[in-house]
């Protein structure tokens, strides 16, 4: 099954050696939307059994709503005035209103998921497996039920990029039996049956392709945990770059409570593109350094980066991180070349044959510099043809003016 384009603004094209692409249609603006996101499906990025977040009896079950994944609330046994709900079933899974109950009642949390998780929960085998591998039986009942309530998003999730490795084999030579004798799989399934092979492809699109809603963020945390996983059916077809010309933002937590969308995306430019460029984004923070980034493409996505700054960094000593040559080209540059930088990114390359790090100029204009956050910044959307000189945080939401200094936030709230 292919997707039609995105939006006006955006293809999807063959790029040699990296699959499809996203690729502007038109020229694109800093701050632009290129495109707004919804998951065809999500799952927990928890443990099927998940610690209490106290020690004692009454305390929470779950801290995420398993249908749109809002934060909750801490939930005491008892506490009447608690405006979330346990499903009457499971009494496990929770949710933040009874709307969403609802909801889920007919798609995420369906019977048969309901039947299915509380079934693996007592699972000795799986639940001694690792947490990735209990996260991936989370996927599998995700994709599986897909199957039975949206046949044609299961197509979607099914024409994704990937093809069966080892990893993934031998991970569904364990999660297969395991979900196959799952409560009428068959039925949930009749058309795609339950094969091996399909637990297989399902592993390996979801590897590639998933995107992690990440925990709010948290200056005294530097390692930032995912509470959930998504299948976003456009948001997948952008490659990677490790200097991507355009970022991920997610209001998780911050989308109005009613409205349905808590896990939407949105992908904004960093900085002007021409017609014709391929829209990249990293796949994980830009300040990990050349032989971490290498192994991640690697090992999670499998291919090896030949981007620019790869092929800069490879020469590089191992011990050369992105903020030790940000703050040396600092101390260098000089208020024309601060004004080049501003300008498109043709007006990068012609910085790039001067410097030892031609792409000094991304990370002190783009890298947010709060503590333990490491988010990319991009500028808020264009008003008409006029480039908003307020420039946001794809992860801890700071505000700061495109000449570095902090915005009043409460002017921004307008
Ligand atoms: C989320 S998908 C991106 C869309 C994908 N190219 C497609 O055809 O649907 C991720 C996969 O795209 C490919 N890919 C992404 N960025 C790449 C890059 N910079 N170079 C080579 N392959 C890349 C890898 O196969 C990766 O596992």
């Amino acid at each position: 099954m292919s997707l039609a384009a995105p939006s006006s603004l955006l293809k999807v094209e063959e790029i040699q050696g990296r699959g499809r692409g996203m690729v502007a249609f038109q020229p694109l603006k800093a701050g632009q939307i290129v495109l707004k996101d919804s998951p065809i499906l999500l799952y927990s990025a928890l443990p099927l059994i998940r610690q209490s977040l106290s020690a004692s009896s009454s305390a929470s079950t779950s801290c995420f709503c398993d249908h749109c994944f809002r934060t909750l609330p801490p939930f005491l046994l008892g506490d009447s005035s608690s405006s979330t709900v346990l499903c009457p079933n499971c009494r496990y899974h929770r949710f933040c209103s009874s709307s969403c109950l609802s909801k889920a009642s007919n798609s995420s949390h369906s019977s048969w998921v309901c039947q299915a998780l509380s079934s693996l929960r007592s699972n000795s085998l799986l639940l001694e497996q690792p947490l990735e591998r209990q996260v991936q039986a989370n996927f599998l009942i995700a994709a599986y039920n897909l199957a039975n309530i949206s046949p044609s998003d299961f197509q979607i999730l099914l024409s994704l990029q990937g093809s069966p490795d080892d990893t993934t084999i031998a991970a569904s030579k364990f999660l297969h039996p395991l979900i196959s004798s799952l409560c009428s799989l068959s039925i949930i399934s009749p058309q795609n049956g339950c094969s091996l092979e399909l637990t297989s492809a399902l592993l390996v699109k979801d590897k590639l392709n998933a995107f992690g809603i990440m925990q709010p963020f948290s200056a005294d945390d530097d390692q930032r945990s995912v509470r959930a996983y998504g299948i976003y059916p456009y948001a997948s077809f952008f490659n990677h770059d490790c200097l991507p010309n355009a970022c991920r933002f997610d209001y998780v937590d911050i989308n109005p409570h009613e409205d349905g969308h808590n896990t939407d995306f949105i992908i904004r430019m960093i900085h002007d593109v021409p017609q014709g460029r391929e829209i990249c984004l990293s796949y994980f923070p830009v300040n990990e350094n050349y032989s971490s980034r290498q192994k991640r493409l690697i090992e999670d996505y499998g291919f090896s980066c030949n981007c620019d700054r790869c092929n800069v960094e490879s020469n590089w000593s191992d011990n050369d991180s992105v903020e030790d040559n940000a703050e040396d080209e600092e101390e260098v540059m000089d208020e024309d070349q601060s004004e080049t930088m501003e300008a498109s990114d043709t007006d990068k390359h012609a910085l790039e044959d001067n410097n030892d790090f031609p792409h000094a100029y991304f990370f002190l204009k783009y890298m947010c510099d709060r503590t333990n956050c490491w988010g990319t910044l991009a500028p808020l959307p264009p008003e008409g043809d006029t480039p908003s000189n307020v420039m946001e945080c794809n992860v801890c939401g700071k505000l700061k003016s495109d000449d570095t200094f902090d915005v009043d936030e409460g002017l921004m709230e307008d």
